[in-house]
């Protein structure tokens, strides 16, 4: 018998020995013996409870999807929430597919294969302990789509990768731990000062009520920005200067083309996908703004290369040290510029923009709760006063500030879902789930149920300082992912966060007062109202 079956071994009840009994605690219970154990088969993926088979195509029209393309051939959210829920892109149509069919739910493809959405800790574990060496994600099908079809690359970014190009890809990022490692401790005062320009032009834009304009997400997507490409190359490329603001300047023109590029993907994978066929006006939008974010990026590839060119000879080992991550990337793991470029888009795309959303959500949470902000400002002046010199070792030292960024992303994970494409079968809650199924674990929601946080909706930083003994279960709680295909940047993401968030506490009070801010689903958590914080010098 497989070894799945045995673990959904259960004994029947009118099977039990109540004489044979044991105490735990003031509880009598039957001790179950083995002869008593009966093996329950798996139950047959068919009965997997969801919403109905739609099969007609002419229906398909009224439905609209919500994730890329996996899930557009199958969530019909009209149709699967029976009207009651109208489009509005965000998470609660998976919350009442679960709230109505259960832990495990499945959703027929009427046109490709079908997928499961699960959300308990204990199903989540397992997917992950099946994913196998070269584990297969969801992609942002749009962009594959202008990689492979559109530009004619061979490789569609690591996002999507799949097949050998996974292979390579998880060698190359196992080979980047330490020079990322080494990368982020050796950069710290560039990101120090990014993070000071930043505070800089705050000064700068606030009114006289001290408060921004509702585009500062702009300013942090800038910062953010800056922040990655001192990684990358090791230098300030000037996303905050001042001259930088000028409509015509070239940093003007990738943040907002990035700004297009974000939301005409989102409009692309969450609509109706007629880009598959003809160019539609919004993948016209999309693929032109992607062209202009690969022409910039190009031309940092090909600075790169004659830096390496003409500056070092590459006698492997002993240059390495000097490499930039760029570099590296190029002439140590031998990636081809156009890999290179995928990989810089993604990265951009999805990563640079996650982490200016993320400390945007950071930077409301502690603007509404003042009494968290007075505490994490104490920490901050006793662990780096005015002259502190920071290294990565500061941050160890600071729990309830890693405690607010857990706490931020635990309500406002960048990524709600995490997806796996199962490459074997596997047995969820009894019923057996098929090789090839798109399993989708709604991170997000498990991490806000009662049974894994206590009073789940409060921003509650506390919750973080609790001994092990007391903390959430595995699982239920996994922002940057989990496994081989986790995310590669959390380290430059959190360090950045917990700089900035420093750095502003000790000179700012931040307040914000008007409606409460959201989450927007644009491919990923967006907040969905203008960032309108007032920033009150301390001083
Ligand atoms: C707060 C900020 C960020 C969050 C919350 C975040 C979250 C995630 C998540 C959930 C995944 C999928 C993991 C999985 O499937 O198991 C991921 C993948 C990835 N992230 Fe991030 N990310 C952030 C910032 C960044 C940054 C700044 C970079 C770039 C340096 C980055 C680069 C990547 C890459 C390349 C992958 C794909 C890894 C692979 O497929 O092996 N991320 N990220």
């Amino acid at each position: 018998m497989a070894v799945e079956e045995q673990t959904n071994t259960i004994p029947l009840l009118d099977q039990l020995d109540t004489k044979a009994t044991k105490r735990i605690g003031d509880i009598t219970v039957a001790n179950v013996t083995e002869d008593l154990m009966v093996h329950k088969p798996p139950i047959s993926f068919e009965e997997i409870p969801g919403p109905a088979l739609l099969k007609l195509l002419d229906k398909y029209w009224k439905y609209v999807p919500l994730l890329g393309t996996q899930l557009f051939r199958s969530v019909l959210i009209n149709r699967l929430t029976e009207g009651r829920l109208t489009w509005n892109r965000n998470i609660r149509p998976l919350k009442y597919l679960f709230n109505e069919y259960g832990p495990v739910v499945r959703l027929n493809g009427p046109f490709a294969g079908d997928i499961v959405l699960i959300h308990r800790p204990e199903h989540i574990a397992k997917v992950f302990e099946e994913e196998g060496d070269s584990p297969t994600r969801s992609g942002i099908d749009v962009l594959q789509h202008y990689r492979l079809n559109y530009r004619k690359y061979r490789f569609s970014g690591p996002y999507n990768s799949q097949g050998l190009q996974s292979m390579q890809w998880l060698q190359t990022k196992k080979v980047l731990e330490t020079p990322i490692a080494k990368q982020i401790n050796k950069e710290f005062e560039k990101f120090e000062m990014a993070c000071d320009e930043l505070l800089i032009r705050i000064r700068q834009i606030k009114n006289r009520q001290d408060e921004v304009s509702g585009d500062f997400s702009n300013e942090l997507s800038r910062w953010s920005m800056e922040c990655f490409w001192i990684f990358m190359i090791s230098k300030k490329i000037g996303f905050l200067d001042s001259t930088s603001y000028n409509k015509n300047s070239e940093i003007t023109r990738f943040i907002e083309t990035l700004a297009t590029a974000h939301h005409y993907m989102s409009r692309c994978e969450t609509g109706f996908q007629f880009w598959r066929m003809i160019d539609t006006p919004y993948s016209k939008k999309l693929f032109s703004a992607c062209d202009i974010i690969d022409g910039i990026i190009g031309k940092y590839i090909r600075n790169a290369q004659s830096h390496v060119r003409n500056n070092l000879s590459m006698h492997e080992d002993e240059n390495q040290h000097r490499l930039t991550i760029l570099e590296n990337l190029l002439f140590k793991q031998r990636m081809n510029p156009e890999e290179l470029a995928t990989l810089l888009m993604d990265m951009i795309i999805l990563g640079v923009n996650a982490t200016t959303n993320s400390q945007a959500f950071l930077l409301y949470y502690l603007a509404k709760n003042p009494r968290i902000q007075r505490r994490l400002h104490e920490e901050v002046i006793s662990k780096t006063p005015k002259d502190h010199s920071f290294t990565s070792k500061t941050f160890i030292d600071m729990p309830y500030l890693n405690a607010c960024i857990n706490e931020c992303l635990r309500l406002r994970p960048a990524f709600p879902y995490i997806t796996r494409l199962l490459s074997k079968q596997i047995i969820l809650h009894g019923y057996k789930i098929p090789k090839g199924t798109y399993i989708i674990m709604a991170n997000q929601i498990s991490s806000q149920r009662e049974e894994n946080f206590e009073d789940p909706d409060k921003f509650k930083p506390d919750r973080w300082l609790k001994s092990s003994d007391d903390s959430y279960p595995q699982n239920s709680y996994l922002p940057f992912g989990k496994g081989i295909r986790n995310c590669i940047g959390e380290n430059l993401a959190k360090l950045e966060m917990m700089l900035l968030t420093i750095k502003i506490i000790r000179e700012f009070i931040i307040e914000y007062d008007y409606a409460d801010i959201e989450s927007r689903f644009l491919m990923m958590n967006v907040p969905d109202r203008p960032l309108r914080f007032r920033f009150i010098s301390r001083n």
